[in-house]
This record gives C-alpha cells, structure tokens and sequence, in this order.
C-alpha cells in the first residue's frame, strides 16, 4: 500500500484573476515538486454560490489561500466565510495579491486567520497584480517574472517539506496591532466613503451577462444589468472581464483616487516571501 495522497490546494477569492494564477502555479509548483503522491486542487470562493459550503481541510492537505490586498488588509466582506473554514491541521500558506501601493497588514492578517483556523503555516507571500482599480498600474502583472518567482518559492517549500522542518514559527512583514483599513481621500482631501460608488453601463451593453456571472457579491440585477440590486466592492471583475467595454465608474473621487495610485506608485515592487 502506498502512502495517503497528499492534495495540494490552491484555495482563492480573485475577482479580476491575478490571485487565481499565483494561487494556482504556486500549488501547483509544490505539488510538481514533492512528487508522485501528490495532486493538484483548485478551488474558488470568489462567487457567492461557492461561499455557501465552509472550507473544511484535513491533515493530507496544504493549502495555498489566496486573497487580494483591499485597503491594506484582507477584504473585509470575506472575514465572516473564512471564519467559518476549518485547517483541520493542515499545512498552509498564506498569498497576497496587491496592486503595487503596498499588502500593509493584510499578510499577516490572513496568516493570524489560517492559524487560528487550525492551519500550521509553513511559508507565506505577498505579490503584486494589475491593480483592480486600473489598466496600467502594475499592468499585465504577475508577469513572466513575477512566475518564475512564485515557481521557485513552491520549490522553496516543497524543500523545506521535504527535509521534515514544518515547525518553526514563520515570520511575516506586518504589523500589530494591525492599522486602520486604508481610506483614500476626496478632491478636498477628507475621507471619502468609496461604498456608495457603483459602476455604469454604457451603450456598448450586449446584455451577454457576463458581470452578472461574475459579480462577486451577487449584486447585478439579471433582468436589467444596469442596476445594482446589493453592495458594490469595487473589485473591478465587471470593468475588466465585460467583452465590450460597457461597465466603468465615473465618480469623480473614485477617478482622483485611480489617477493618484497610478501616479504615486510608478516604481516596480518585487515579490516578498516568508519562509
Ligand atoms: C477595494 C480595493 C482595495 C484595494 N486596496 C489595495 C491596497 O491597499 N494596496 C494595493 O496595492 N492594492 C490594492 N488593491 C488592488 C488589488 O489588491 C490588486 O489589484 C489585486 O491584484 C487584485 O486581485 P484579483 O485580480 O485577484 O481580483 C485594491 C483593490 C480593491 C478592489
């Protein structure tokens, strides 16, 4: 009889993808790396329908968890569902996605919710994606270097595996107590509250429903997807993924707010990893 089959995980909320692709090839680089008894699972929480089952893991699985940076923590509409997930003592490894500002606190956040989730956290990293807000800040990010990086960290890991040493604290950048959720500012410079925004529909609209699909909050109103039946998070999945260009926002201090991030965050980040 072999061994139990150990399954690698890739486990991610990504409205507009980047989060998905280095959850994926860094689950997926482990998986290669530690050999014949592994295989790979991909699993998404990004669509409401999937935030119906809790996310329950066991002793045979490692898990990479992925979400992106929102205001510089992990996105507050997701803490009720992960708290729901159970470890099970598996091992994880906590990923950020965030678009070349800085992940603030959120690292360390995700990783304190996988360990008090029962989760033994062996590695864990932040990188940089297309920013949801924009079309060139950190555009077309993770690239081909961006991969080669989360490749090598998954051969990091599966070595460290490999050699047994699983029970060392890991260290992430971050702080504590965690400061406040990022607030951007309006054109006078007071906070503005972003959650009343929501993105319009122009006439290039084919009614396909596409963002109805990919909402992440379900918020899209099928029968006339020019309305917003609940919140907007501002995730950008119904900006970017519409095939024709119809769904943008046009608020003003939403647009200062693009324009400043992408003037004020010029400089390439690298990706930063904890092991
Ligand atoms: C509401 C909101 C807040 C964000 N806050 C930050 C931030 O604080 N710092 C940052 O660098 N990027 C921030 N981003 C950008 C995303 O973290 C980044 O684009 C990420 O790659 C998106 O992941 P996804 O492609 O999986 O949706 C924010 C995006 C959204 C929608």
């Amino acid at each position: 009889m072999g061994e139990t089959e150990r399954r690698i995980n890739a486990v991610w909320f990504s409205p507009t993808g980047t989060t998905q692709v280095v959850a994926e090839v860094l689950a997926q680089s482990i998986c290669r790396n530690l050999g014949s008894d592994a295989v790979f699972k991909s699993r998404s929480f990004t669509l409401p329908g999937e935030r119906e089952k809790p996310l329950e893991f066991g002793k045979d699985d490692i898990v990479v968890l992925g979400v992106p940076v929102y205001a510089g923590r992990v996105p507050n509409i997701l803490l009720k569902y992960l708290d729901t997930m159970n470890g099970g003592g598996a091992l994880g490894v906590p990923v950020v996605l965030y678009g070349n500002r800085d992940y603030d606190d959120a690292l360390i956040e995700l990783k304190d919710i996988m360990e008090g989730k029962n989760f033994n956290v062996i590695g864990a990293g932040a990188f940089i994606g297309e920013h949801s807000f924009s079309r060139i800040l950190a555009e077309g990010r993770p690239d081909g270097k961006d991969i080669e990086s989360v490749e090598g960290f998954g051969a990091k890991i599966s070595e460290k595996l490999k050699v047994g040493n699983i029970n060392g604290a890991v260290e992430v950048k971050g702080n504590k107590p965690y400061r406040p959720y990022y607030r951007p500012r309006d054109i006078e410079g007071n906070f503005y509250d972003f959650r009343k925004i929501k993105p319009k529909t122009n006439d290039n609209c084919t009614d396909c429903k596409i963002c109805v699909d990919v909402c992440p909050m379900g918020s899209i109103d099928s029968d006339d997807v020019s309305k917003f039946t609940g919140i907007c998070i501002k995730c950008g999945a119904c900006v970017k993924k519409c095939p024709v260009e119809a769904k943008y926002y046009d608020d003003v201090n939403y647009l200062k707010h693009q324009h400043e991030l992408e003037d004020e965050n010029k400089d390439r980040k690298e990706p930063e990893l904890f092991i």
